[in-house]
């Protein structure tokens, strides 16, 4: 028996494993003991992968009287294996546009509409289909990089996570090195990234940082939009000739420049040329200055061609360069796209097999989903103990207002329950402390999700963890973080306030319910894509819970076709499972404060037998609402547009 498997997701395919079932060995193909160095060389040989497309259009359709606008008009081209393709045209020439449908990042929506023949080893190919997306490493012009990490940490998390199982710690650290040492960023190879609000390494640094990320994986396909942008002449050049390294290893290099100096000009193997969404040219740098010059435009002495062709481009009318024979049309035979054969998957990748034993001696699968959990924990960790302003502030408040409160009603819970007023305050400063739970605790849930979501997509999208990875490890994450906010909140009140249940049981219901409410509120954050709209949006949590859970109005009095709304509120069945605890039968020896106790207590409709039955619904709420979440972070993880 053999289990057949494409690949490992990291553009590694194939040809490390044979199936050897005669004798049940896995055995190694053309392994020796050079080739064992390949796993902490982050240039080792690599299987390549040509890309070819056609007939790729974008349209803008026209609202009312405007006419249909033609993003790229039959764009064509390739990116071949172990070659350099720069992209290169005026502004608004469609380079950013092409970079995206072939990357996967772009599909027909709203009035644009996109047509492609794209293909992978002339293997027809969906690039928006996430398979295909994770083949490809993308570095994005924004860079979205975890803003507590070092440009190390972030390397090597990445090699960690997309690099075969079988790589060891040494070599992780060995790729990472040397990754850090091509890339010139040895010196700021320790301190963190940083973003708006934390400072850390300069743009430029950051810049490199996100292609370390995605060099190190030793990928097949590597795009990037504008790398060199930001970075100083040296760091380009560098930057150049680490992409060249790269492509010379084996992997097809795509990206999009502007304005490159000479030098970088003609380190380039491939250049397309866009203009006004088509293609003036596309071939080999070295063949410009001929392709130019027979057209009736030769490069001037000393002339940087890159400006050169840039200055024909956007000075020339573009019926002129047509008449001169620029935007040459599509001459390739590409024929018929191949269909998946025995060795080869529907994606044009070489299937790797193993056999029933399992691979011994060099598993390619990557890490499982216990690594992955584990890993996005320890760097959760490790940002909670850098961002420390955003972690003094969420315990400082916490325990600012817990005094406050405590200050407040101060030892209400010890006051004679007979006396009304005492009554009220005891209720009063419960309903406080349930709500403090909810609403310290779910605000930095809901805006967590938001403000990581470009990270989050960048790192899923290049095959970095799994959805569920991620999942687990947030809610690991808020469960130990909500758990100690909660508990020191629950010390300072409980005994200031002077509650009459027990700790243990104060402490275990208003975690519950911050829990219940951090469910809901990275419900809420999972759905809203920008971070100040789910600020916005926050009220939309809580107001309800306040109005429906019976401290303001009593049930009896809410009209009764909106009175199943309180069933949905987790507050209620918090306040139900502590009224209970706190007031009922509060003193069986004295009859009338027992008697006012109990009323309190079904006044809001909460029942002593019921009380395992609200336990019940208020964590099965948590629960409903972690799938919902986790649902929606699914369906919205493979958007991009
Ligand atoms: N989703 C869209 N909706 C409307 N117009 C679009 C959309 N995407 C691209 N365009 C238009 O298509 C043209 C090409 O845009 P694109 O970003 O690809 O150009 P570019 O060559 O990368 O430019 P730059 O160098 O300035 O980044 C521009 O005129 C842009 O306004």
């Amino acid at each position: 028996m053999e289990d057949v498997e494409s690949g490992d997701g990291t553009g590694n395919y194939g040809n490390e494993i044979a199936d050897d079932s005669n004798n049940n060995n896995p055995r190694v193909l053309d392994r020796d003991d050079s080739e064992l160095d390949k796993h902490d060389d982050p240039f080792a040989p690599r299987e390549g992968k040509t890309l070819t497309w056609t007939n790729i259009h974008m349209t803008l359709a026209g609202k009312g009287e405007e006419s249909e606008r033609k993003l790229l008009d039959n764009v064509w081209g390739e990116v071949p294996e172990k070659q350099t393709t720069a992209v290169m045209g005026p502004s608004g020439a469609g380079k950013t546009s092409l970079l995206n449908i072939l990357a996967g990042r772009a599909s027909s929506h709203g009035r644009v509409k996109i047509e492609s023949d794209v293909r992978l080893n002339n293997y027809s190919v969906d690039p928006t289909n996430i398979k295909v997306r994770k083949l490809i490493a993308f570095v994005a012009q924004d860079d979205s990089l975890q803003v507590t990490s070092t440009p190390r940490e972030a390397i090597r998390f990445s090699a960690k996570l997309r690099l075969p199982r079988a790589t060891t710690d040494h070599q992780l650290d060995k790729l990472t090195d040397r990754m850090i040492t091509e890339l010139g960023l040895t010196a700021c190879a320790d301190s963190i990234v940083g973003g708006e609000l934390i400072k850390g390494i300069s743009g430029g640094e950051r810049k490199r940082t996100s292609v370390g990320v995605e060099l190190v994986v030793k990928p097949a396909l590597v795009f990037l939009d504008e790398p060199t942008s930001g970075l100083d002449s040296f760091s380009a050049v560098q930057l150049c000739q680490v992409l060249k390294k790269v492509a010379n290893a084996g992997s097809s290099v795509f990206f999009t420049i502007h304005q490159p100096s000479s030098e970088i000009f003609n380190s380039f193997d491939h250049l397309i040329l866009m203009n006004k969404g088509r293609v003036m040219y596309t071939g080999s740098v070295h063949g410009v200055p001929d392709f130019f010059a027979s057209r009736g435009h030769p490069n001037p002495p000393n002339y940087n061609p890159a400006d050169f062709i840039m200055n024909v481009a956007q000075s020339v009318p573009v019926k002129q360069l047509n008449e001169d024979g620029f935007f040459p049309t599509d001459e390739r035979k590409m024929g018929e796209a191949f269909v998946p054969d025995d060795g080869k998957d529907a994606l044009g990748i070489t299937v790797t097999r193993r056999t029933a034993r399992g691979v011994d001696v060099y598993d390619t699968k990557p890490p499982g989903l216990v690594t992955q959990v584990k890993l996005l924990f320890t760097r959760e960790i490790n940002n909670l103990r850098r961002d420390v302003t955003a972690l003094g502030a969420r315990f400082g408040l916490t325990i600012f207002l817990g005094v406050l409160v405590g200050i407040i009603f101060l030892d209400v819970g010890k006051t004679d329950p007979t006396v009304a007023v005492n009554l009220q305050s005891h209720f009063g400063a419960l309903i406080m402390v349930l709500l403090m739970s909810m609403f310290g605790t779910a605000q930095p849930a809901l805006l967590s999700f938001p403000e990581e979501r470009p990270v989050f997509l960048r790192e899923y999208s290049t095959n970095h963890y799994s959805v569920i990875s991620y999942f687990l490890s947030r809610l690991t994450m808020e469960a130990v973080v909500t758990g100690l906010q909660v508990f020191v909140q629950a010390i300072i009140t409980y005994f200031m306030i002077g509650f009459q249940l027990s700790f243990g049981l104060f402490w275990a219901v208003t975690y519950s319910l911050a829990m219940a409410s951090t469910a809901l509120a990275v419900l809420l954050g999972c759905s809203v894509e920008d971070p100040k709209l789910a600020q916005e949006m926050l009220p939309i949590l809580f107001v309800p819970q306040m109005l429906f859970a019976g401290f303001f109005v009593v049930p009896d009095l809410i009209p009764v076709w909106l009175r199943w709304a309180r069933y949905l509120c987790t507050l209620t069945y918090a306040i139900r499972i502590l009224l209970v605890e706190e007031f009922y039968d509060c003193d069986p020896g004295n009859p009338e404060a027992n008697n006012a106790c109990n009323d309190l207590v079904s006044n809001i409709d909460a029942d002593p037998d019921e009380t395992w039955w609200n336990w019940l619904v208020l964590v099965a709420l948590f629960g409903v609402a972690r799938i919902f979440a986790l649902y929606i972070l699914r369906q919205k993880s493979t958007k991009f547009f």
